[in-house]
């Protein structure tokens, strides 16, 4: 439990920041508990010694003699009223605390899981996208939606455990106070109790860790199920799909069955442990010869003091049983071995030039074995022109998209802005000058008036102006909603081709420095996509355009043409010398400007 208890505490003081104080007022009310019960407790020597007849009972010191004198100046019968009704307010105010504390707990739970799933979302939001290239979707989304929970749960037991522990300390010092030599015997059973727990609770997180890594593969087959419902029907694999998905779920349960058995053992052997331990002392009490009032309060504060110690050690083994889950938080929390964002401060207003690749070599993060995607890549896109990337399907043209977007680096070589590193250029000003339009930027769940305003703020004319410029216009003034149609989960209410288009006008209202159409048109119909170049040739001189596409017709405005083969730049020619060629003879091309 104890390597977990940084973690539950950081978390805790990042979600109550400068109100972290409300940690120790959790801590001083607990004892203050604590003292109101073991004080409500002691007044039952007195109480019991007036029922008893026994005026001055025998064998009393320290803490019992001194409840013993409580309304001493009183006769029996105002005195057991009084010492009852003393016991009657104590009760109601240690419960009024106990409620008090409850909805600090509470409170500080609820601020401490959100914290926790804002530091998640933040650290999803900052962390370098490589990260997304090497993950597992499933790990992640079972992390967000599953284990954040559990270790939301994690954090509620660790407030628990302060309440707890305080009244633990609290009651373990009234039975000191009592009678130190049977305080003495209870805290020797409850040590080797406690090891007993500690050893088997130990034994939970192995299993606990199975259900964690057998959830990350459910959730896996679950996106697969919702993602790919297309795909499995086209092909007929519904039953298999079945199958794997049963056995992926039963793996979880039968996993999750060996953790709860294991769990369920501890219980009531501890119960067992308990009472043994109890009617131990009483029967020792008694052969000792302690007096029959001190016997009874002390019987009463350790049935007092029995829950809070199970739920220590119940709150000991939860956690062992959470740290599967308190592992994988941790894990994505911790940004020590996860890919770092891109760096830089330069800041940049537009471009003046030109935008050059020098030598960059780059292969994707991963195995060892994973291929050179680019080599020694050297080429020039200038500003104000339109310039073509062309290369045969995996020559790595959208992998030159995500270095000029710097969503990932360069291994070797590098990139200038107007003769500055990119990489020591301002990242998050860098990308506002650039607006994409690929094929695989999705939509967001929303109206289509919100994707083409995202991460932009326009108005419905401008939204308007820019959807005529993509050739969405039409068809979305058609639609019974207009720009309000809610596209729905990445844009499945709106066909491909549609699709697209909304995807182009959030491109073109930003009416960006740097235009990048990485195969954005290949939906498309012949008409609009020759509007569209139109358009596109619009804002030649103006504007610098980048477009990847295997359509001949798609980069036929373009000034320059950049052609790939296996990672290397093969060519870098104005378009007018190659305008008579197909692709494929633009891909076999050799040196013809050398
Ligand atoms: N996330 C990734 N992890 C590992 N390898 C990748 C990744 N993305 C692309 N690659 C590899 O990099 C190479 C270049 O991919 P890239 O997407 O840049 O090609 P492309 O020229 O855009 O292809 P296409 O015309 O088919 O879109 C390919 O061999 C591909 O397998």
């Amino acid at each position: 439990m104890l390597e977990f208890a940084p973690l539950s505490f950081r978390l805790l003081r990042q979600a109550l920041g400068r109100q972290v104080s409300l940690l120790a007022a959790v801590v001083i009310l607990g004892l203050c508990t604590a003292v109101l019960e073991g004080t409500g407790i002691g007044l039952i020597i007195p109480m019991l010694s007036i029922i008893a007849g026994e005026g001055e009972p025998s064998g009393m010191a320290g803490l019992s003699a001194a409840f013993q004198q409580v309304g001493a100046g009183l006769d029996d019968r105002a005195r057991l009223i009084a010492i009852a009704a003393a016991i009657l307010g104590l009760i109601t105010l240690k419960n009024l605390l106990a409620f008090g504390n409850a909805v600090l707990t509470n409170m500080i739970y609820g601020k401490a899981g959100h914290a926790m799933r804002s530091s998640l979302a933040n650290q999803l939001l900052t962390i370098g996208f490589p990260f997304f290239l090497q993950e597992s979707p499933g790990r992640l989304l079972n992390i967000i939606s599953n284990e954040s929970w559990r270790a939301s749960d994690a954090i509620q037991t660790t407030l628990v455990t302060i309440v707890n522990a305080s009244a633990t300390v609290i009651l373990l010092a009234f039975l000191l106070l009592l009678s130190w030599q049977m305080t003495l015997g209870v805290a020797l059973g409850l040590v080797l109790i406690q090891a007993l727990h500690a050893l088997l609770s130990a034994s939970l997180k192995d299993p606990s860790r199975n259900v964690t890594s057998f959830n990350n593969e459910l959730a896996a087959k679950m996106l697969h199920l919702v993602h790919a419902g297309r795909l499995i029907r086209a092909f007929g694999q519904e039953q298999r799909e079945k199958a794997i998905f049963d056995s992926s779920s039963d793996a979880v349960r039968k996993a999750g069955f060996v953790l709860q058995s294991r769990q369920a053992v501890l219980p009531p052997l501890t119960e067992v442990l308990h009472s043994g331990l109890f009617l131990a002392v009483v029967v020792g009490a008694w052969l000792w010869g302690v007096s029959f009032p001190i016997i009874a309060a002390f019987v009463v504060l350790l049935y007092r003091l029995q829950p809070h110690v199970r739920a220590l050690q119940m709150a000991w083994s939860a956690v062992q049983g959470w740290s599967g889950s308190l592992e994988e938080v941790r894990w994505l929390l911790d940004s020590s071995d996860k890919p770092k964002p891109p760096e830089g401060d330069r800041p940049v207003h537009g471009l003046r030039q030109h935008v050059k690749f020098e030598g960059v070599t780059f292969k994707y993060p991963g195995s060892a074995s994973r291929p050179v995607v680019l080599r020694a890549a050297t080429f020039d896109i200038r500003k104000g022109r339109s310039t073509a990337i062309v290369g045969r399907s995996g020559a790595g043209k959208t992998t030159i998209v995500n270095l000029l977007c710097r969503f990932v680096e360069p291994d070797a070589g590098t990139i200038l802005v107007d003769g500055i590193p990119l990489d020591q250029i301002d990242p998050i000003q860098w990308r506002k000058q650039i607006a994409l339009a690929s094929q695989d930027l999705e939509l967001i769940d929303g109206t289509i008036l919100e994707n083409i305003t995202y991460g932009h703020s326009a108005s419905l004319d401008e939204a308007m102006n820019a959807a005529k410029l993509a050739e969405a216009h039409e068809f979305i003034d058609k639609l019974p909603d207009g720009y309000e149609t809610v596209v729905g989960y990445r844009g499945s209410t709106v066909s491909a081709g549609q699709r697209q288009r909304i995807a182009l006008a959030r491109a073109l209202v930003r009416d960006p420095e740097i235009l990048i159409l990485d195969e954005a048109t290949n939906a498309m119909d012949g008409l609009s996509e020759a509007a569209i170049v139109e358009t596109l040739k619009s804002r030649a001189g103006r504007r610098t355009t980048i477009v990847i596409s295997h359509h001949r017709s798609t980069i036929s405005f373009c000034d320059e043409v950049v052609i790939l083969h296996n990672g290397r730049v093969k060519n870098q020619t104005p378009f007018a010398e190659i305008a008579t060629l197909s692709m494929d003879q633009l891909y076999e091309l050799d040196r013809l400007s050398s």
